[in-house]
């Protein structure tokens, strides 16, 4: 019986045409460059989320928090198949000064801002897949 679809929340985090990633450390996208984000915990809303793994990770508070999109993800690479629903968020630093930590470095190499048309290699497999159907998280207005 395979196990029952999770639910993961990402967050864009954007800082002029720069997003934040870390290159994971984890048995799901081993080494591969990812959004900061976790699992829904049982009675977050998706900001609640967003907000909590950000700051657990990054130690960075962020405000203006969005739903963009969701992803619907089935990994195979893991030892077992692992189905995950990806609730995708925007958000932006409340302290545009507040620089990054890695606050998990067992679990991520690092964070950085990268500019969006020159994007690290390789990406984790769901925002590759979001990159490659041409999807933008800047808001239009910010172009
Ligand atoms: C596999 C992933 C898309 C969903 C969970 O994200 P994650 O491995 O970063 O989980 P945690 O940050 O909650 O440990
Ligand atoms: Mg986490
Ligand atoms: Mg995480
Ligand atoms: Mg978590």
């Amino acid at each position: 019986m395979s196990p029952a679809p999770v639910i993961g929340v990402a967050v864009f985090l954007l800082k002029g045409n720069t997003v934040l990633l870390g290159r994971r450390r984890t048995s799901i996208g081993h080494n591969t460059y990812a959004l900061p984000g976790g699992h829904l915990e049982f009675g977050e809303s998706f900001e609640e989320c967003a907000a909590r793994e950000v700051k657990e990770e990054t130690g960075l508070d962020i405000k203006d928090i969005q739903l963009l999109t969701v992803t619907n993800n089935l990994f195979s690479e893991a030892a077992k198949r692992v189905h995950v629903v990806a609730v995708i968020m925007r958000a932006f630093l409340s302290d545009p000064d507040q620089l990054p930590q890695n606050m998990e470095p067992d679990k991520c190499h690092g964070w950085d801002w990268y500019d969006w048309t020159n994007l690290p290699q390789p990406l984790f497999q769901p925002l590759e897949t979001m990159v490659q159907g041409g999807f933008s998280p800047f808001p239009t207005d910010l172009k």
